[in-house]
C-alpha cells in the first residue's frame, strides 16, 4: 500500500484559517493567526503547517491570507458550573489541519506507521445544534510516526450528509438521534418511503475507521450506507464503499472483525428478526453469508453495535436492547433513540461455526447493556476438546441509562457529580454442552477501574485466543464520562490507570511491538482532550503502563471514539 513519505515542510504555510460558523471564540482566538505565531514560539515548533482550503489539495505556495471569518454565533449554554464548555464536547473549529508536532519523551523508534482515529467531531451546521454525541459529522485524526517524529492532521469525512448539511445550512439525512424536519405532511410520507428504501438514512461515517486486509482504509457507522473510503495519507474522501453483493438490509454492525485475511461483520434483519453473519475477502466488495441466526426473544433483533469471534466461532450477542421499528419512524427521539428495552424478552448468545454456520449453542444469559466487546476465546478440557467459550464486554450492568448519559448536555453540564453510571468487565461464559444457560460475571472487581469501563482494545495478535491484557477507559470519580485509561490484567484481576485531571481521552490503543513476544510488548495511543481547552497525543508503554511520550496540539480536539493502524510498508 502506498505511504508517502513525511511531507515537505521546510515551508511553512501559516495562514487563516476556514471556519465554520459557530465555532466558539476561545477556540476561534486558538486559530487565529496570532495566536498560532505565538503558540510556534512558545513550543518551539518548527514546521507547523495550517491549511485550510476545505476541498482543495494542499497548497503548495503561500497562499495570500484571506480576510478574517465574521464572529460566529455563540453556541447554547457555553458555560457550565462556571467553566468553559469541554473541548471534548466541542465542534472542531476547521475542517482540515496538518503539522508536526513537538515531541516531549521518545517515540520508539519502531512505531512506524499511521493511527486514524474517527469520532464525531463536528455537531452542528449553521446554527443548528445537536442533541447526541453520536449525531457529530465524522471527523478522523491521523497520527503518522516515523523515526521518532510525529505529523498530525485532521479532516472532516465528506459524507452526503456533511456535504448536504453544509450546502443546505440544515439536516438533510436521519443522524443517531436526529431526524430532518418535513416541511408538509406530503414532504412526511414521502420521508416514510425514504426510510424503507434507506434513502434517508444517513452515511455520516463517525463510528470508526478500519483497515481492510487490501490495504483500503473504510470509515463506518451502523447505515450500511456510511461505509466511505478514504485516503490515509491525505485523508481524502475516496469514495463510498459499494457492496457488490445482494445481501441488502440498511444496518451492520460498527465494529466489523477485520484482520488481514477476513472481514465479518452481522447484518440485522428487522423484518424477520434475526442476524446473518457475513464475512468478506480482502480485495472484493462481496459479503457471503455465513449463516443466519434466529432470534430467540422480542419483537426485533438487538442492537449490535460490535460482537467477539474466537478462532473457530462467531458469538452473536442478543441484547435486549432492541431496534425498534416505531421508533425508526418517530420525529422526535424518544428515551431510548432508535432502541427500546425489552426484559421480558431475555438475552441470549448463539455461537455460530465460522466454517459451517452451524450454531453450536445457543443459551440464555442474564440481562445485559454493551456497545464495546472486548474479545472472546475458547476454553479446552484436558483431551483438547472445546468445552465453552468466554466472551468479555465493556457491561453497563444491564442499564440502559448510559445512551442518555451521552446526549450533548449531559456532557457538556459536568459540576462536579458523580453522574456516570456504574459499568464493569462483563465476562460471558458459553457452555458448548447443550446446557441451556450462560454466566454472566465481572471479569475483575470493577473497583479497580473506578466502575467505568468502554472504549477498549487489545493486542490484535490475541485477536479470538486465551489473552491476559485489555486497555480501556475507566472513572476516576466523580465524572460525567470515563476519565481514566486503564491496563486490565485478567490473571492478576487488576487494573492499572492513568488519569490526567479534568482530561478526556480517547480510546487506548495497543500497538504492537513487531517481533514481540510478550502481549503487552507494544504502545498505547490515546488523543487527550484537556480540560484548559487543549489536547495532546499520548504514548504509554503497554507493559509499564507509563507515559513515554506526548506531543500537544497546536488546537484541542473533541473527543473520538474508535481507531486503526496501518503500518508503514
Ligand atoms: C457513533 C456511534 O457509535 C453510533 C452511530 C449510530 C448510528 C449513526 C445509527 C444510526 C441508525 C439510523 C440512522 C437509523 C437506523 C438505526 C440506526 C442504525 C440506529
Ligand atoms: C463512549 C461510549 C461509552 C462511554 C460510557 O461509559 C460509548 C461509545 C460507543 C460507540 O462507539
Ligand atoms: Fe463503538
Amino acid at each position: 500500500m502506498a505511504f508517502t513519505s513525511f511531507p515537505s515542510i521546510k515551508n511553512s504555510i501559516l495562514q487563516p484559517t476556514i471556519v465554520v460558523p459557530n465555532m466558539s471564540d476561545n477556540l476561534r482566538n486558538a486559530f487565529s493567526f496570532q495566536s498560532r505565531c505565538i503558540y510556534k514560539r512558545q513550543h518551539n515548533l518548527q514546521n507547523l503547517a495550517i491549511i485550510s482550503n476545505i476541498a482543495s489539495p494542499l497548497p503548495l505556495s503561500v497562499p495570500p491570507p484571506s480576510p478574517p471569518s465574521p464572529p460566529p454565533p455563540k453556541e447554547p449554554s457555553r458555560t457550565t458550573g462556571g467553566g468553559q464548555q469541554h473541548v471534548a464536547w466541542t465542534s472542531i473549529p476547521q475542517e482540515r489541519w496538518e503539522g508536526e508536532l513537538h515531541v516531549e519523551g521518545q517515540i520508539p523508534l519502531w512505531l512506524n506507521g499511521i493511527y486514524l482515529r474517527n469520532g464525531p467531531g463536528m455537531w452542528h451546521i449553521g446554527d443548528y445544534h445537536f442533541r447526541h454525541l453520536f449525531d457529530g459529522y465524522a471527523t478522523v485524526v491521523k497520527l503518522h510516526f516515523n523515526d521518532g517524529r510525529l505529523i498530525a492532521s485532521h479532516r472532516q469525512i465528506e459524507s452526503e450528509a456533511y456535504q448536504a448539511a453544509k450546502k443546505n445550512q440544515k439536516i438533510c439525512y436521519r443522524e443517531f438521534s436526529e431526524v430532518p424536519k418535513a416541511a408538509n405532511f406530503l414532504s412526511y410520507v414521502g420521508e416514510l418511503v425514504n426510510l424503507f428504501s434507506g434513502a434517508s438514512l444517513t452515511d455520516n461515517a463517525n463510528t470508526g475507521v478500519v483497515k481492510l486486509g487490501d490495504g483500503r482504509v473504510v470509515c463506518l457507522t451502523e447505515t450500511q450506507k456510511g461505509s466511505i473510503v478514504i485516503d490515509p495519507n491525505t485523508l481524502d474522501t475516496v469514495g463510498k464503499f459499494e457492496y457488490s453483493d445482494s445481501l441488502g438490509g440498511l444496518i451492520h454492525s460498527a465494529h466489523p472483525i477485520v484482520t488481514d485475511t477476513e472481514f465479518l461483520t452481522l447484518l440485522p434483519d428487522l423484518i424477520k428478526p434475526g442476524y446473518l453473519v457475513v464475512r468478506m475477502e480482502p480485495g472484493t466488495n462481496e459479503r457471503r453469508v455465513i449463516g443466519r441466526v434466529n432470534c430467540r426473544g422480542g419483537p426485533a433483533p438487538g442492537w449490535v453495535h460490535s460482537f467477539p469471534v474466537t478462532e473457530h466461532y462467531v458469538i452473536v450477542p442478543e441484547m435486549p436492547l432492541r431496534y425498534c421499528a416505531q421508533n425508526l419512524l418517530k420525529a422526535e427521539p424518544t428515551p431510548l433513540y432508535k432502541f427500546e428495552w425489552h426484559p421480558d424478552s431475555k438475552a441470549f448468545m448463539h455461537v455460530m461455526c465460522k466454517t459451517s454456520g452451524n450454531i453450536v449453542a445457543s443459551v440464555e444469559v442474564p440481562l445485559f447493556v454493551t456497545f464495546h466487546f472486548i474479545n472472546a476465546y475458547e476454553e479446552e478440557d484436558e483431551e483438547g476438546r472445546v468445552t465453552a467459550v468466554t466472551a468479555d464486554c465493556c457491561e453497563h450492568n444491564a442499564d440502559t441509562t448510559i445512551l442518555d448519559k451521552l446526549r450533548l448536555q449531559n456532557l457538556r453540564s459536568f459540576n462536579g457529580e458523580d453522574v456516570l453510571p456504574d459499568a464493569r468487565v462483563g465476562r460471558f461464559r458459553i457452555p458448548l454442552d447443550g446446557s441451556p444457560y450462560g454466566k454472566l460475571e465481572a471479569a475483575l472487581d470493577p473497583k479497580e477501574h473506578g466502575k467505568g469501563m468502554d472504549m477498549c482494545s487489545i493486542n490484535p495478535n490475541y485477536l479470538g485466543k486465551k489473552y491476559k491484557y485489555a486497555y480501556a477507559c475507566g472513572a476516576q470519580r466523580p465524572c460525567n464520562f470515563p476519565n481514566t485509561l486503564t491496563k486490565l490484567d485478567f490473571e492478576l484481576k487488576r487494573a492499572t490507570n492513568w488519569y490526567d485531571e479534568g482530561a478526556v481521552p480517547s480510546e487506548p490503543f495497543f500497538v504492537a511491538r513487531p517481533g514481540a513476544t510478550e502481549e503487552d510488548d507494544g504502545v498505547v495511543i490515546s488523543i487527550i482532550s484537556e480540560k484548559n481547552g487543549g489536547g495532546y497525543a499520548l504514548l504509554l508503554d503497554g507493559s509499564t503502563f507509563q507515559e513515554i511520550a506526548r506531543a500537544k496540539f497546536p488546537y484541542g480536539l473533541p473527543y473520538g471514539l474508535h481507531g486503526c493502524w496501518v503500518p508503514k510498508e
